[in-house]
């Protein structure tokens, strides 16, 4: 599934209509026809849909919507918030249909009053889509405030009245809705927080735009779903070898941070590794080998106080190895700067950074840069805003164009975690994870996830989907484990350990 900029969906739809002669009567019943199927399904026990339309192709979808309600059986009602002679094309062909068909409408720039709301009435917002920019004007400001006041369910038609489809703020105003019913193609804002609320639970139905509108389209983005999943987890076959499945080194920890390198460890194991080595100062290392008990050692000089030492001539095994993860719990000593330089400079397998493993990249933007070995980056907004130089909230309003201009520049994978993880790759394709949960929330979660990197990287097709898969996979444990009754509060990184299997099992499972 494609995640696009308002103006490629303008550009899809131009092309639709204007190259292919589809024409845009025609894409707007299929546009309204699918949401009304969908809005439908989703309502089995509603007989009346009271429409807020626009005087924009938002609009007239709503008037299609309104049409093909009425001939499933249910009471519609339209409020146009303009007057009738200002709609034009598509728009004006279904309000006319609408009409013809001896539906009700009440049309004009006044604020509409709806009757108080009843049993089995929804409410749809067809107000604005696509085409918004800014702040609500009236009638539409009041219109949004009366929708957010009703008890009601509210279904936005593709984006909620006054959430913006790109990176923008949002503005004083927006429809809240319950459900919304995305044509085509979800924009980036049903991926950012906080517009993603505004949205309530996401519907997305294909309208039918021709392929051949989509190949002419420079594709940029797509979520990363559980048929991706599926479609790219690699088999195992019966043949396979431990040495197959990956070997890797992951250096984490401190003697007061064993947790760590076991959860990062633990969850690196359970997705799939063939051979782990686990690097962490002498003194930790018991504690964490009796939690890990597949992994094999590789102990770090260490300081008095149990922290990484003095890293300049350790010989990391580097040789044996198919990929190195480094970062939790390491602490931002120099040590961990000469270690973050030496990982840099000498791995030569695909490597993956978090947590303080990040700390120094400000500083070895030059090593970074020379790097030929694929290099992914994890880091959290927090932690995008030290690399960067933003803050996080920034971070959070541009989560795809910052992460897309980082990864370019260094040629680097970015996983830039939160609600909707996205991956970057160092061309610049991105994919937003749609798994995940608010148990995620928590201490630890970073360090399971460096884990499963490791681990499915290596399992390939590709880095890109086993990098993909990994981010997918770790917010699946957390769903499975929520849905199975375990608490969000309670939910910790040793059952997202515990959970994993079931969810690698799950993606297996759609397999077949
Ligand atoms: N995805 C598809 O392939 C299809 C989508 N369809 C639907 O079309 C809309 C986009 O339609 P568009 O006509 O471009 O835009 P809107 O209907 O969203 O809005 C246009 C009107 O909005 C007014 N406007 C803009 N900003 C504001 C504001 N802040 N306050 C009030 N009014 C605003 C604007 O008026 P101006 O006078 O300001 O220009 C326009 O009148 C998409 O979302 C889908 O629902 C197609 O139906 C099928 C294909
Ligand atoms: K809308």
């Amino acid at each position: 599934m494609q995640v696009v900029t308002s103006k490629e969906m303008q550009q899809l739809d131009q092309y639709t209509i204007e190259t292919l002669g589809m024409k845009e009567e025609l894409l707007m019943e299929n546009a309204g026809r699918a949401a009304a199927g969908d809005i439908y399904d989703m309502y089995p026990e509603a007989h009346t849909a009271v429409i807020f339309a626009g005087k924009g192709n938002n609009g007239g979808d709503g008037f299609v919507i309104g049409r093909t309600l009425s001939s499933l059986g249910w009471n519609v009602y339209v409020y146009l918030l303009a007057e009738e002679d200002a709609l034009s094309g598509g728009a004006l062909y279904h309000k006319d249909l609408y009409r013809a068909c001896g539906l009700p409408l009440t049309a004009g720039t006044g604020v509409p009053e709806p009757e108080s709301p009843e049993e089995g009435i929804i409410y749809i917002d067809a107000m604005l889509g696509t085409g918004i920019h800014g702040e609500l004007k009236e009638p539409f400001y009041s219109a949004a405030k009366w929708l957010n006041s009703v008890t009601a369910p509210v279904v936005a038609v593709d984006i909620p009245t006054g959430v913006p489809a790109n990176e923008e703020e949002l503005p004083g105003m927006a429809v809240n809705a319950d459900a919304t019913v995305i044509l085509e193609a979800p924009t980036l804002s049903t991926y950012l927080y906080p517009a993603s609320h505004y949205y309530g639970e996401i519907r997305i139905v294909p309208i039918g735009v021709p392929r051949a509108s989509w190949n002419a389209l420079d594709q940029k983005r797509q979520t990363w779903d559980l048929t991706d999943a599926a479609k790219s987890l690699p088999e195992r076959t019966q043949e396979s070898h431990k040495g197959d499945n990956g070997k890797g080194l992951l250096i984490a920890g401190a003697y007061n941070m064993p947790g760590a390198p076991a959860i990062a460890s633990n969850a690196c194991l359970h997705a799939g590794i063939g051979l782990l080595t686990t690097s962490v100062p002498a003194s930790a290392l018991s504690a964490v080998a009796s939690h890990v008990l597949e992994a094999t050692y590789f102990p770090l000089p260490e300081t008095e106080d149990g922290q990484v030492a003095d890293l300049q001539e350790t010989p990391f095994p580097w040789d044996g190895m198919d990929g190195v993860a480094a970062g939790s719990g390491l602490g931002r000593t120099e040590s961990t700067r000469v270690l973050t330089k030496r990982l840099l400079t000498e791995t030569q397998t695909p490597l993956v950074l978090d947590a303080d493993g990040l700390y120094f990249l400000p500083e070895l933007e030059a090593e970074m840069a020379n790097r030929e070995h694929p290099l992914i980056l994890t880091p959290h907004p927090g932690e995008m805003g030290r690399l960067t130089g933003l803050s996080p909230k920034e971070i959070n309003a541009e989560r795809f164009t910052v992460s897309r201009e980082y990864a370019r520049k260094f040629s680097c994978y970015l996983v830039l975690k939160g609600p909707n993880t996205i991956i970057t790759t160092p061309e610049g394709r991105q994919y937003v994870s749609t798994s995940g949960s608010s148990a995620l929330a928590k201490g630890g979660s970073g360090d399971a996830l460096t884990g499963i990197v490791l681990a499915m990287m290596l399992q390939g097709p590709t880095l890109e989907e086993g990098v993909c898969n990994a981010v997918y996979a770790h917010g699946l444990a957390a769903e499975i484990a929520i849905r199975e009754g375990i608490s969000d509060y309670s939910f910790t990184a040793s059952n997202l350990i515990d959970y994993l299997p079931k969810a690698l099992a799950f993606i297996q499972a759609q397999k077949k």
